[in-house]
């Protein structure tokens, strides 16, 4: 296998930072960035059962104020912050009296992350996420990374700066999640193959034509996962999985000809890691968000969850299947933009959020969403990103350029 040394301590540094302190669960001081979402939301619940053992920081969401206050109520946060300004006099009419510090807007959301918790979920949705993100892990935090468009934005800046500030990404992605458990990051040369399982999506078995016709309903009706919007359209085109590629070979430092994409109905396996001596590790479990979110809140150690156990014998056939790239052309796209390196996955990133954005605004169709997509991609000039200014710059003209043939159709 070929692994660069730079990708090497990348891949160290997902694990085990060389002399980080190991927070225990007894002294961890928590943020949930995106807390009123669905990993949000597993995430609270996760804290909730066991107050004594963490003191939260702060709590952000976008405008959801109901709900955030109802958190920050519940876990006693220091801190309740919305994105949208909008919203700020309701938040700090639902916590009056309560002590709880009230914030809005996108600074500070950043000020949020940058507050001193140990441990920060980053579970923003989409490329919003890239700024607190930063945040977090510049002050060395260990940070729990479910946003996985940060990393397809921004994951050689994002990698560094993890490095450079000694902070420690813990995967929260269920695939990732898998992979980190079974990775043998202290011998990488020893891994030959990553194989991130995918379960298809609610159209694995629909024509094309079909795929034409579905509405919102039918694309956020994922067979086996409960999640947000967005990423629930973005499996029915199967681009989750194209960003998860993305997102595995930043966090792990694999080249993208050896993370291999496998169907798997069922979302028991959660992936799998080949080694050289033909050896083939995988992690199974019932798909639930709250064991990968579990497995970062206590990590090192292991913490208990609440759900259904994994029963081999009652759980059924266990399919896997090679993707289909004719109904699924998003995988495509996010291995070509790999291969280009540079911009290409920052634009892809910023064009599928316009587009699914505008699929779930009932604005264009289904299939409408690779053809922007892939529009935008061949239309934004390809440039090398050295900065964040330079992703910000980028992200910027591809939402334009997605927009506006939007706009046209
Ligand atoms: N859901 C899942 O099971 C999984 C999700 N992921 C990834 O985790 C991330 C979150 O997904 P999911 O929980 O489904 O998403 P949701 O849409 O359910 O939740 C998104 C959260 O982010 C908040 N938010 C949105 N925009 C902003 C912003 N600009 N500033 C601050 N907060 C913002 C929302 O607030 P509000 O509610 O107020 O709008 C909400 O709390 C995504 O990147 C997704 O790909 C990865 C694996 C599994
Ligand atoms: C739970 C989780 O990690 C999601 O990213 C999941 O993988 C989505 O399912 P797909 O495999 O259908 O994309
Ligand atoms: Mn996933």
């Amino acid at each position: 296998m070929v692994v660069s040394s730079l990708q090497a301590v990348a891949a160290a540094q997902v694990a085990v930072p060389e002399g980080a302190a190991v927070p225990t669960p007894a002294t961890r001081t928590v943020t949930i960035l995106g807390s009123t979402g669905s990993v949000g939301c597993n995430t609270v619940e996760l804290v909730a059962a066991d107050p004594e053992q963490y003191q939260v920081e702060a709590l952000v969401a976008r405008k959801n104020v109901d709900l955030l206050a109802r958190q920050a109520k519940e876990l006693r946060a220091k801190a309740a912050v919305v994105a949208d300004e909008a919203h700020y006099a309701a938040l700090k009419d639902a916590l009056s009296g309560t002590g709880i510090e009230v914030a809005a807007g996108a600074q500070a959301v950043v000020d949020a992350a940058a507050r001193p918790a140990d441990w920060v979920m980053a579970a923003i949705v989409g490329a919003a996420g890239m700024e607190p993100t930063l945040a977090a892990a510049r002050r060395g935090a260990t940070v729990a990374f479910a946003n996985k468009e940060v990393l397809v934005c921004a994951g050689a800046l994002m990698m560094a700066e993890v490095k450079r500030h000694g902070a420690t990404l813990l995967p929260v992605d269920s695939e990732h999640s898998a992979i980190f458990q079974v990775f043998d990051s202290e011998r990488v040369d020893g891994v030959s193959r990553l194989i991130l399982t995918a379960s298809g999506g609610p159209f694995r078995n629909k024509s094309r034509e079909d795929m034409a016709r579905a509405t919102v309903k039918e694309a956020v009706a994922h067979p086996t996962w409960d999640m947000g919007a967005k990423i629930s359209v973005d499996s029915a085109t199967m681009m989750n999985k194209g960003l998860e590629v993305i997102e595995a070979h930043h966090l792990f430092g694999m080249p993208e000809d050896k993370i291999d994409v496998l169907v798997h109905p069922q979302s028991v396996v959660h992936s799998l890691v080949e080694y050289v001596d033909g050896s083939v590790l995988a992690q199974l479990g019932t798909p639930d968000m709250r064991t990968p979110i579990a497995v970062a809140l206590g990590w090192p150690r292991r913490i208990a969850t609440p759900g259904e156990r994994l029963n081999l014998v009652t759980s059924g056939h266990l399919e896997f299947y090679a993707p289909d790239p004719e109904k699924f052309p998003a995988l495509r796209l996010a291995r070509e933009a790999m291969r280009a390196g540079g911009c290409a996955a920052c634009v892809m990133n910023a064009a599928n959020e316009i587009a699914v954005a505008a699929f779930l605004d009932g604005r264009i169709g289904f299939l409408d969403i690779e053809r922007i997509v892939e529009h935008t991609m061949t239309t934004v000039p390809h440039s090398r990103l050295n900065s964040l200014d330079d992703v910000r710059e980028v992200d910027t003209v591809a939402r334009r350029i997605a927009s506006e043939a939007i706009q046209a159709r």
